[in-house]
This record gives structure tokens, C-alpha cells and sequence, in this order.
């Protein structure tokens, strides 16, 4: 049987499963892909740390340019994270003639097209499986499973550590930080964990699903993104009793005859009987919505080393069965840019929810209501829950219907200058998947 020879940089998280994965596997791939995959070089930072994991000495270097100057190796695989260095990795790799797998979406986010062009260039593919939602082979079915369909909605929890902190608060079993310490543990969180919490990674996701979908690139600066940092447990009680739970959404939605794509993540209300309320910790859970084939839901776990590594393994088993095509049908948005744009967050139409904190007395509700009312935003629901001191004022949560975000604003912006008005509006958008 012919061999694929493999560097591998960076023995982390998901390196080391990689690399565990392959010599417990190694006979199943072999049949699966009709080649011995060998990893033959491993670039390390500390050789120590990898020693004590095992690996045997002759394999590793400190010099990941000894690995992408090896003519013996067919592809690298990139786990080391950060922007930088793996873009000069991956650059040299391909222009050395290597096939490249990285699960790297920050910098795919960043210079995805420079890359992919580079690599179509080369004729040389670069796959990124596990760039997006962990073990789910989500990537795949977008570029093949559903190739047929245009897409008119691709939406989900696409950050793992996220939904691990929200689960937890949720269920009142931890508190942000401790949940967020043991999303680091269990090897969720990135190296920087406020790409996580900031949305940012969401974000570099939502980047890459938006240029496999609709070849177009949006720049990452224009994708709406917040966080869940400040996401009060107050918030998550409240929508709780209203019937809603917290799920960081990357939203993706093409907005039909228009070339406008809306692209956002954020804090989001799901009613709790929506499928994707039910998916919990480190799972991830995708809708898209195709033009032919109508809904699907893509479920599964979203980060960690070895869900990470079955992803970072079946691009490599792709590599090794079809060696170097002269065009790779995965890079078809590699060259061309379509003319769509991000359509500006206060363009979108949402439900919206919104705690005030208000004096209590006559009136307040009345004249909330005219402000919305003048906008043409109409309340869904209305509740002031009961608090036992009135002293910093009283909680009062509104639901409103559908309305375009601007005007929505302008409304909060309003309601924040009345006199009774304690502290600034708490605004989360509510999503019910609709495509227009
Ligand atoms: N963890 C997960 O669940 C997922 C991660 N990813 C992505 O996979 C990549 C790796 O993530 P993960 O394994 O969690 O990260 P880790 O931080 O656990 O692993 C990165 C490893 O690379 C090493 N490293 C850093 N720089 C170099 C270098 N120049 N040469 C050789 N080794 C180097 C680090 O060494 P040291 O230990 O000394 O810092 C570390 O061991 C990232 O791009 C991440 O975004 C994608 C999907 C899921
Ligand atoms: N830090 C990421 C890893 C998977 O991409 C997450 O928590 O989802």
C-alpha cells in the first residue's frame, strides 16, 4: 500500500488527538483511504511536554520550516492557532507543494481568499473542516451533501464555550466565571479565551459559512458581533419564566432579489420549544436552510480534541484518496468574488426584548408604550415581576414584534432620557429563523 506523508504543527488540544487518533486508527484509514497516513514530523514548541505525551523523539522539532521544507512530506496539518505564523505556514507550505488542513478560522476569516487562491494557484487544496463546529461535517455538506441548493439561511450555535457558560448559568450550576474556567479545562476555550466570549470566533465562523455559501468574503469588521460577557443571570431568569432561553446565534440570512447578506452574532432568545434551545454545552447546532431541499439540522459536538481531530482526520483521508487535482471544485469561491454586501445591523427586522428598570408608579407603562407605539412597534407581552426592595427601582420587561432595528433604537433611545428611567434599556434580539 502507497503511504501519505504528514507534518504535523502543533501538539495541542486537538494536535495531540490528531495525532493519538491516527495510530489507534491507523488500520480503519488505511482501508478508508487506500494509504498508510503517516504523521513523519511534529513541530512542538516545548519537545519536553511532547515527550511526556509520548511521542517518540525522532519525530519532533522546534522548527515547524523543517517540516514545511521537507520534501518528503505530501501535507501539514496547522493546530497551533494565532494568525501570523500560520499564515506564513500555510503560505510556504503550499508554495512548497503541500496539501494543507488547518482548523484555524481566525485566520481563515482574515485571509481565507488570499489563501485559497494562493492555494488555487498551486494546485494544491487546503480543507478546513474543523473550522467550523468542531466534529460536525458541516463544511462538507455545504459543499457537497447540499450542493445543488442555493442557500437561504444558515443559523446556529457555532461557538461551543459560549454554549457551555449559558447551559451552565442557566441551570444555575455555575456561575460566568467559573463556567467559563472549566470550558478552558475540558479544552473548549481558545488559547485567548475573549475570542470566544467576545462572539469574535463565532464571528470568523459566520465568515467562512458566508464565503462557502455564497462566495463572498465579508470583512470581519462588518459582521455585527457581541458577546456574551455581559449577559445578566437576571436576563436568563426573566426570558426563562417568559419562556426563552440564551443562545449565542452566528446568524447568516441571504435576503432574496437583494444582494444584501445580514451576518450577525449575538446574545439571542429562542423560544425553549425551538430544537436548537435544546442543544446544550459544548454541542453545536447548525440550520440551513436550501432553496431545494428546505430545512436541515446539523448537530453534534462542537469543539474539543478529539471531536476536533475527527474532523482535521477526514480532511486528511480526503487528501490521501484523491491526490492532486488539478482543480479543486472546494476552492470554487477562491478566484472571484460574487457583489454581495453585509447588510448594516440597523437595517435588519427583529423581535426584541427589553428590561427597563423603572420607578414604579402610574403612567411609566403608558408612556413607554406611546414611544413604541409612534415608531409603529407593537408590545407582544408586557411583565413587571415582583421585586422585594423598590428602592433601585423595578424590573419591567417588554416583548415587541417584529421591527426594523434602527427604528427599534430609536425607540430605546427615547425611552433611556424619560425621568422615571433608572440605568440604560437591556435589549436581546429574539429569532424566530425567518427568511425574507
Ligand atoms: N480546541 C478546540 O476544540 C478547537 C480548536 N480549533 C483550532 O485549532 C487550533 C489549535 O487549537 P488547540 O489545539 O485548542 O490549541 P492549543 O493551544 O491547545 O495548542 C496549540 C499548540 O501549538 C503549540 N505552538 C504554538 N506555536 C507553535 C509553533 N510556532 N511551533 C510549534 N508549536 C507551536 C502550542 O505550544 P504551547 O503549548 O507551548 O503553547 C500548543 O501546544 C486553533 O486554531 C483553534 O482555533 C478548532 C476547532 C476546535
Ligand atoms: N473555542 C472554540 C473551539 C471550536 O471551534 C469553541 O469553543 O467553539
Amino acid at each position: 500500500m502507497k503511504s501519505f506523508h504528514v507534518g504535523l504543527i502543533g501538539l495541542g488540544n486537538v494536535g495531540y488527538r490528531v495525532w493519538h487518533n491516527l495510530l489507534t486508527h491507523r488500520e480503519l484509514l488505511a482501508k478508508k483511504s487506500g494509504k498508510e497516513i503517516e504523521i513523519k514530523k511534529i513541530a512542538v514548541r516545548s519537545v519536553e511536554k511532547a515527550l511526556k505525551q509520548g511521542v517518540p523523539p525522532g519525530i519532533l522539532t522546534t522548527d515547524w520550516k523543517e517540516i514545511v521544507n521537507d520534501p518528503d512530506l505530501d501535507a501539514i496539518v496547522e493546530l497551533i492557532g494565532g494568525i501570523d505564523v500560520p499564515y506564513e505556514i500555510i503560505t510556504e507550505a503550499l508554495k512548497k507543494g503541500k496539501e494543507v488542513v488547518t482548523a484555524n478560522k481566525a485566520l481563515l476569516a482574515f485571509h481565507g481568499q488570499q489563501i485559497a487562491s494562493l492555494a488555487s494557484s498551486y494546485k494544491r487544496r487546503i480543507l478546513f473542516e474543523a473550522s467550523v463546529a468542531g466534529g460536525i461535517p458541516l463544511l462538507q455538506a455545504i459543499q457537497d451533501g447540499l450542493v445543488a441548493n442555493r442557500f437561504l439561511m444558515i443559523s446556529g450555535i457555532v461557538n461551543a464555550t459560549c454554549n457551555y457558560i449559558l447551559t451552565e448559568m442557566t441551570n444555575g450550576r455555575m456561575s460566568y466565571a467559573d463556567a467559563l474556567k472549566k470550558a478552558k479545562e475540558l479544552g473548549y476555550a481558545e488559547a485567548d479565551e475573549t475570542l470566544d466570549v467576545s462572539g469574535e470566533d463565532s464571528a470568523h465562523k459566520a465568515a467562512i459559512l458566508c464565503a462557502l455559501s455564497y462566495r463572498f468574503w465579508p470583512k470581519v469588521e462588518e459582521i455585527y458581533t457581541s458577546g456574551i460577557q455581559s449577559v445578566d443571570p437576571f436576563d436568563i431568569q426573566y426570558a426563562g419564566e417568559l419562556g426563552y432561553v440564551f443562545k449565542l446565534l452566528a446568524i447568516i440570512k441571504k435576503h432574496q432579489d437583494s444582494k444584501e447578506v445580514e451576518i450577525r452574532v449575538h446574545p439571542t432568545l429562542l423560544r425553549k420549544d425551538h430544537i436548537l434551545s435544546s442543544v446544550s454545552g459544548s454541542f453545536n447546532a447548525v440550520i440551513i436552510k436550501g432553496d431545494i431541499v428546505g430545512d436541515q439540522l446539523f448537530y453534534g459536538r462542537g469543539a474539543g480534541g478529539d471531536p476536533t481531530a475527527s474532523a482535521v482526520l477526514s480532511d486528511l483521508v480526503e487528501l490521501a484518496r484523491y491526490p492532486h487535482m488539478e482543480y479543486n471544485p472546494r476552492l470554487f469561491f477562491a478566484d472571484e468574488q460574487t457583489e454581495y454586501k453585509v447588510m448594516p445591523i440597523s437595517e435588519i427586522i427583529s423581535r426584541y426584548y427589553l428590561r427597563l428598570n423603572v420607578v414604579d408608579k402610574p403612567g411609566v407603562l403608558a408612556a413607554i408604550a406611546e414611544i413604541l407605539g409612534k415608531k409603529n412597534i407593537g408590545i407582544s407581552s408586557v411583565v413587571q415581576p415582583e421585586v422585594s426592595s423598590f428602592s433601585q427601582g423595578v424590573p419591567l420587561i417588554i416583548m415587541v414584534h417584529d421591527a426594523k432595528e434602527k427604528y427599534f433604537k430609536e425607540a430605546c433611545f427615547e425611552i433611556s432620557r424619560l425621568p422615571f428611567l433608572k440605568g440604560e434599556p437591556i435589549v436581546y434580539r429574539v429569532e424566530d429563523f425567518h427568511v425574507q
